[in-house]
């Protein structure tokens, strides 16, 4: 059977991350990616030019023309934008029935720009967070949303403690952004008490254009398939690490990763991340 995800994001005209990230990581992942439009923007590896929401009842429609037709295995959001747009997409999905739902809650580009408005923070955290089988946040927006800063791994554990008071069934914080380890960490907690740390060596690299996206959108293509939550977010960082790794040094500035690198290498080259730590 084929495994449908969708993914409600933006698009990224330099194709690195938003939409075309999640729809190429659905793909390498062997499943049928579907997609609704939250905003356009005019981007590159160097930065973003332009944003343009989408209407919030195109988003609707959109979204309402997939949940007709399909059946979701598994969806996941990225970039979108406002307030109106979440509590649309939150009024539109409570109408059908519940599939595993991964937020990756995209503030800003690695440029600087703001891809979510101030005053949409208070909806991401009310009307979708609750509504989530995972949250992924990155170091910068777990700050935001757990309002406080982390500088360690004891940091991490306290916000992403906060963060699944909010309601999501689990949290993914990712520890790219860290400044104090030579490790790309990422600590897993859910609502039922798992928790496990990924570990894996930094690579050092300019070209991580959307390595959040994909590594959502990786998440989601393997809940689609029908992998436990544990499961699917350690394939996820093999495949995000195979993809940094043989980044794609194109554009003249953050490049994007090469969403190929995992399949290429055979699908299972899991030796390419030096460690997972369970605890
Ligand atoms: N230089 C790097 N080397 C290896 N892994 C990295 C590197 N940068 C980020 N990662 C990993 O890529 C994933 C995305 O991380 P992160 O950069 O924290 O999020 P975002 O792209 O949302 O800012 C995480 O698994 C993180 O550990
Ligand atoms: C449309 C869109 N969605 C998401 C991101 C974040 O990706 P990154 O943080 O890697 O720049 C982006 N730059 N553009």
């Amino acid at each position: 059977m084929t495994s449908i995800a969708l993914t409600i994001a933006g698009s990224d005209s330099g194709g690195g991350a938003g939409i075309q990230a999640d729809l190429k990581t659905f793909q390498e992942l062997g499943t049928f990616g579907t997609s609704a439009l939250t905003a356009v923007t005019a981007q590159n590896t160097l930065g973003v030019h332009a944003v343009q929401p989408i209407d919030t009842s195109i988003v609707i429609a959109q979204l309402e023309a997939i949940l007709d037709d399909f059946t979701i295995g598994a969806a996941k959001t990225g970039m979108l934008f406002s307030a109106e747009i979440i509590e649309a997409i939150s009024d539109t999905l409570s109408r059908y029935p519940t599939f595993p739902f991964v937020i990756d809650p995209v503030m800003i580009a690695k440029g600087g720009a703001s891809l979510l408005q101030q005053a949409a923070i208070v909806a991401l955290k009310e009307r979708l967070i609750p509504m989530a089988a995972l949250l992924t946040p990155n170091i910068p927006e777990a700050e935001v949303l757990a309002e406080m800063p982390i500088t360690s791994l004891s940091h991490m554990e306290i916000a992403a403690k906060r963060l699944l008071e909010m309601g999501a069934g689990a949290v993914l914080l990712k520890g790219g952004h860290r400044e104090d380890t030579p490790f790309a960490e990422d600590l897993f907690v859910s609502a039922d008490g798992e928790r496990f740390i990924m570990k894996s060596k930094r690579i050092q690299t300019k070209d991580t254009h959307g390595t959040g996206c994909t590594f959502a959108a990786a998440i989601t293509a393997e809940l689609a398939k029908g992998a436990p939550m544990t499961e699917a977010v350690i394939t996820a960082k093999h495949f995000i690490h195979a993809a940094i790794e043989d980044g794609l040094s194109i554009g003249n500035g953050h490049g994007p990763t090469n969403h190929a690198a995992y399949r290429l290498r055979g699908n299972r080259a899991r030796k390419d991340v030096e460690l997972i730590e369970k605890r």
